[in-house]
């Protein structure tokens, strides 16, 4: 197929959208606070997109041909594919407004409401994206949700800058789009779909859609579109190979071979990043290279490199994803380019290099980090320096290694001076994890472990406790911004916190709740406070990366051995358990959630960092113990999150985040009660995991799902300790007593009720004052009456 427009040399899958000091973040909350129009928003938007788009051009990417990505949001790249669509649920219908074709567009004010519920509308359901930590907006597809090419922003987007009216320099961008099998995959059938819909049953409207988007995208002089289709390499979304594989072809051929290139639609890039396109039951790159699309962009941080000629693939571009989307240290540039060089053998078409995913999930700069060390800063990589590393392959690819040797030495060097640098390898961390046996990651059996804490805790039938924060008031926040500051003594501080400490013991003696919390006041988050404390993390100060929405988050960056130079937490806690004779809980991290929320090393297996952290937090645990704590809380949110995207690498993570979880924990004495908690998710494929972690109680989200976990965990044979939260924290709705009793009760009669345990379904610190109060109240009293009927 001859091409007007040979795919660009370099570029990059996709950009950060929320602006380098969170510009867009702050122009949409004030937006949703009313204090400025839409008009307004728009206009920041647009400033920043220009701003963006002439940014990457700079750092070298062509002004012309497709080399910079659009993928500008305003709330999350799904919802946006939604409002692309009008597939907006029903109970958002009175909302839209009639837009090209008169079929049904958000406005602005409509679209938020959609990510964020309306009155009595809740909002669409979240989750997360992949591997990542990034969340979507979960699409609700039925049989009669309207579909079709209803709102052409992606298409003003464009020409916005192309044609820019601000006397600026233009830029050809290449629009991004989720893909349309990925779109239905990720969807779910709305409310009232029958039985057997699948959203997967739609894929001919919404590609008809996309022709219709392509079409426009065309006209308005577009030479590259780029279709996201990570679905292609991931076991995890209830579909197999062949129906993926299937939906695919049925989907190109419409959209690629039925349209004109250069004519009907622009060139198409499918993208598949987050892993192995080769990795499944079939090979998604033969698929693609199959279709006639003109280019197809692997992961190739994640994912495997062709070894040998890939049929159709001749004709295809092929966007090698050398440099990492996803974490973010600088990049060995010329082993990078001795894989392209490799790729070859694929036989494609060309070969031109690109990031394995969006840089979504990195900062912005290293250069706006002032006080990061600057060794380490030294071998880092955010999104800039992340799309200068991807120029210099190019570079490098096109013109030989010569034309940019000086860039290859000065990356070399860097990656010699991380190995080789203190605190990377600390020797006696890793002779402590070298010598570990199985036996440290065993504890007494159940049965002597319950029966010395019945003896130690004597603690009533269905014992009453939280997740371990309680609400972070404006208070908790002004006295931790005003230390960081530099405004308040470590001395005063700490009086604050030991304050709220108080605070919280009194009232949840108050309420009647059996084992307390000190409420973790002093933690801004629960990675986060644990990062500052061990060897081995650095924190960033404008490193933010979204979350969701306008939610943006600084995770840590762990770059050389684990160790903890002092205790972490046990002052709080210690402090907490003098003044109350009822047990305090003290409460930890897990290693997954840990490493889950950081941005990790990439020159150690997960599974030894892991060990690492385990091994720092057992001697937190035996810390806690030495100052007479008797139970201590693992918290392993983020278990499910890491789990890999292909079934075939399952046995191996669930074996060592198991193990790690195993390790932090199983020093502590029998009498010591060891709990965990897990929420976000459908635990379904982890339940054998959630046995594993061998914890004395373990306490989930449940709420929601109306207790569904706890016949699944009979099912499994689980037969300790469980806390099915009867609360949900994510609404400030406070739970009747009645609605309590019958939780309670559902879970008494699924599993034995020796068993259960009642608590929320996570922590409390999002929540208010009040509330809290009394949904704690309404969450005691409903334990006494079922204890009553016991
Ligand atoms: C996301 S899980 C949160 C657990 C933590 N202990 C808390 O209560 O906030
Ligand atoms: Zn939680």
């Amino acid at each position: 197929m001859a091409l007007t427009h040979p795919f660009p040399t370099a570029t990059v899958l996709g950009y950060p959208r929320i602006g380098r000091r969170r510009e867009l973040k702050r122009a949409v909350e004030s937006f949703w606070a009313g204090r400025t129009t839409a008009d307004e928003l728009e206009s920041t938007a647009l400033a920043l997109r220009r701003d963006t788009a002439r940014h990457l051009v700079s750092l070298g990417l062509d002004a012309d041909g497709g080399a910079v990505p659009g993928s500008f949001s305003y709330y999350d790249q799904v919802l946006d594919a939604v409002a692309l669509l009008g597939a907006v649920p029903d109970r958002f219908a009175g909302l839209t407004e009639a837009g090209p074709g008169g079929h049904g567009r958000l406005p602005l004010a409509a679209y938020f409401a959609v990510a964020r519920g309306a009155g009595d509308a809740p909002p669409l359901e979240m989750t997360k994206w992949f591997d990542t930590n990034y969340h979507y907006l979960v699409p609700e597809i039925g049989p009669g949700t309207p579909i079709a090419f209803a709102d052409d922003r992606v298409v003003r987007e464009f020409t916005e800058l192309a044609r820019p009216d601000d006397g600026g320099a233009p830029v050809v961008t290449r629009p991004v789009l989720v893909g349309p099998v990925t779109f239905l995959l990720l969807s779910k059938a709305a409310d009232g779909s029958p039985e057997g819909f699948r959203p997967l049953d739609r894929l001919d409207d919404v590609v008809d859609a996309y022709a219709g988007v392509l079409r426009a995208l065309a006209a308005a002089g577009a030479p590259w579109v780029q279709l996201d289709e990570p679905a292609l390499v991931t076991d995890l979304l209830g579909a197999g190979f062949d129906e993926v594989a299937d939906a695919v072809r049925r989907a190109y051929a419409r959209l690629a071979t039925d349209l004109a290139p250069g004519r009907d639609r622009p060139a198409i890039l499918v993208a598949a990043p987050y892993g192995d396109l080769r990795g499944g039951s079939g090979d998604g790159l033969a698929l693609l290279a199959g279709t006639d699309v003109e280019a197809v962009a692997v992961d190739l941080v994640r994912g495997s490199a062709p070894t040998g000629a890939v049929p159709g693939l001749d004709s295809t571009t092929l966007v090698a994803g050398v440099i990492d989307g996803h974490n973010v240290w600088r990049a060995d540039l010329g082993a990078r380019l001795a894989d392209l060089e490799g790729l070859t053998a694929a036989g494609a078409g060309a070969v031109t290099v690109g990031t394995s995913t969006s840089l979504l999930h990195v900062p912005h700069d290293v250069a706006d980090e002032p006080r990061l060390d600057s060794a380490l800063a030294g071998w880092l990589a955010f999104a800039d320096q992340k799309v200068a590393e991807v120029v210099t392959l190019a570079t490098g690819l096109t013109q030989g290694r010569e034309a940019v040797a000086d860039r290859l030495a000065e990356s070399a060097a860097a990656v010699r001076s991380r190995a080789a640098a203190p605190g990377v390898v600390v020797p006696a961390v890793r002779e402590r994890t070298a010598a570990l046996t199985p036996e440290d990651a065993e504890r007494a059996p159940y049965a002597r472990r319950a029966a010395a804490q019945r003896e130690r805790l004597d603690l009533p039938p269905l014992p009453t406790t939280t997740i371990g924060s309680f609400p972070q008031t404006a208070e908790i926040r002004a006295a931790r911004a005003a230390w960081a500051r530099g405004e308040l003594s470590d001395a005063d501080y700490t009086a604050a916190m030991r304050g709220q400490i108080a605070a919280t013991v009194a009232l949840q003696e108050e309420l009647g709740l059996d084992v307390l919390v000190h409420g973790e006041p002093e933690r801004n988050d629960m990675v986060q406070y644990f990062a500052e404390q061990l060897d081995g993390f650095a924190t960033t100060v404008n490193g933010w990366v979204q979350s969701y929405g306008s939610r943006c988050v600084r995770p840590p960056i762990l770059w050389g051995d684990v160790s903890r130079p002092a205790p972490l937490t046990v002052s709080w806690t210690a402090y907490a358990a003098s003044l109350t004779s009822k047990p305090v809980k003290g409460m930890l991290t897990g290693p997954v959630t840990i490493l889950a929320w950081s941005f990790v090393r990439d020159d150690l297996p997960l599974g030894e960092t892991a060990e690492q952290v385990a091994l720092a937090l057992r001697d937190e645990v035996a810390d806690l113990e030495a100052s007479g704590i008797g139970v201590v809380q693992v918290d392993e949110p983020a278990l499910r999150e890491l789990l890999p995207l292909r079934t075939a690498a399952h046995a191996e993570y669930l074996d060592w985040s198991v193990r790690s979880f195993r390790l932090a924990t199983a020093g502590a004495d029998v009498a010591t009660q060891v709990h965990t908690h897990l929420c976000y998710s459908e635990f379904g494929q982890v339940i054998g995991a959630i046995d594993g972690l061998d914890a004395d109680v373990t306490s989930v989200e449940a709420a929601r799902s109306r207790m569904e976990i706890v016949p699944q965990l009979a099912d499994a044979g689980f037969g300790r300790g469980i806390g099915p939260g009867v609360y949900d924290i994510h609404s400030p709705r406070v739970p009747s007593v009645e609605e309590v009793t019958e939780l309670v009760t559902l879970a008494a009669k699924a599993i034995d009720p020796r068993l259960v345990w009642v608590n929320p379904d996570c922590g409390l610190k999002t929540r208010g004052p009040a509330e809290t109060r009394e949904s704690l109240a309404n969450l005691v009293t409903a334990t006494r009456t079922v204890r009553a009927t016991l």
